[in-house]
């Protein structure tokens, strides 16, 4: 549905994208993962249509994006700056009008559930409100790929639950989807493949469990904080995590065979399995990226 060959972006002298290599297959959901400033956004926009590319080539249906591409792709920007002092119904027929093909608005109302605040000026919106409307916005051509840059950013846990139903009846039809997200969660609820990006470059890419299993044959195990009295005199590497303690291993018995040893306090103990999270943090390390 969508490739894009040896892609890159350079802003002066940032060269945010170094030669990315994508295929999104038609109905399937690819995720973009990666720190601050690896170069989600700028990939996004280019793919999109919006930046012209530094190097490389962005095919959509095979051929170069064009007039087609804009009619049947829709958008959901980080940031949008919505029309002033007109109403979220009003503001949905404004940007119907800029397309041939439309969606009916009630049904985008329905299913966005905008209903209670239809007649709001769209700037008074809370958070989880916004990106609905937003989102409806980017449905309005009834699109077949559709992009969604970290949509979920700054939402509660329960609006973020919602937004991913309403993303899981939008990949039920069929369509396509690229997807930015910081959320490990949503990239492993939502994405059939997540490519997780970093210094411009596509580092690790595959389905979410097939990240997984290929990097990690071990769980963790974890216990309270102050479960081990001596973690030096273990002969494995405890982590402090802020209010827990974690081990690695891939010999669960052995390591509990240990700890007994040890007699460290087991009644606390959990046991975890890797997660997307364990693996952005391997890959990507754990420094603070601007
Ligand atoms: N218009 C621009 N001019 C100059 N530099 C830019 C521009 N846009 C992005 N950059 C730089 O390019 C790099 C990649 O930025 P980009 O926004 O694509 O990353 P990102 O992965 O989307 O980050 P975030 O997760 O913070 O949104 C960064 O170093 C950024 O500062």
């Amino acid at each position: 549905m969508l490739a894009a060959s040896r892609l890159e972006k350079r802003y002066g002298k940032v060269h945010a994208v170094r030669g990315i290599d994508l295929a999104v297959p038609a109905g399937r959901c690819l995720g973009l993962l990666g720190p601050n400033g690896a170069g989600k956004t700028s990939t996004l926009e280019m793919l999109e249509g919006l930046s012209e590319p530094s190097a490389g080539e962005i095919r959509y249906r095979g051929e170069p994006l064009g007039a087609r591409f804009r009619n049947e792709a829709g958008i959901m920007f980080q940031h949008t700056a919505l029309p002033e002092h007109i109403s979220v119904r009003e503001t949905l027929r404004m940007f119907s009008r800029l397309y041939p093909r439309t969606r009916s608005i009630e049904e985008l109302i329905a299913r966005c559930t905008l209903e209670e605040f239809l007649d709001r000026d769209s700037r008074r919106l809370s958070g989880g409100q916004r990106q609905r409307l937003l989102l409806a916005i980017a449905l309005i051509n009834d699109p077949d790929i559709l992009f969604l840059d970290e949509p979920t950013t700054g939402l509660d846990p329960q609006a973020r639950r919602n937004f991913w139903h309403l993303i899981e009846d939008i990949k039920a039809e069929g369509k396509t989807v690229l997807l930015s997200t910081h959320y490990m969660e949503e990239a492993y609820t939502l994405c059939d493949e997540i490519a997780i990006m970093d210094h411009g470059q596509v580092i690790a890419r595959g389905t979410p469990d097939e990240l997984l299993a290929r990097h990690f044959s071990d769980v963790v195990l974890q216990l309270p904080a102050d479960a081990v009295e001596a973690p030096e005199r273990l002969p494995f590497e405890i982590r402090r995590q802020h209010d827990h303690l974690e081990i690695e291993t891939g010999d669960v018995n052995g390591t509990l065979a240990q700890l007994l040893d040890a007699q460290v306090p087991l009644g606390g103990l959990r046991i975890r399995g890797r997660t997307l999270e364990d693996l952005f943090l391997e890959l990507t390390g754990e420094a603070l990226r601007g």
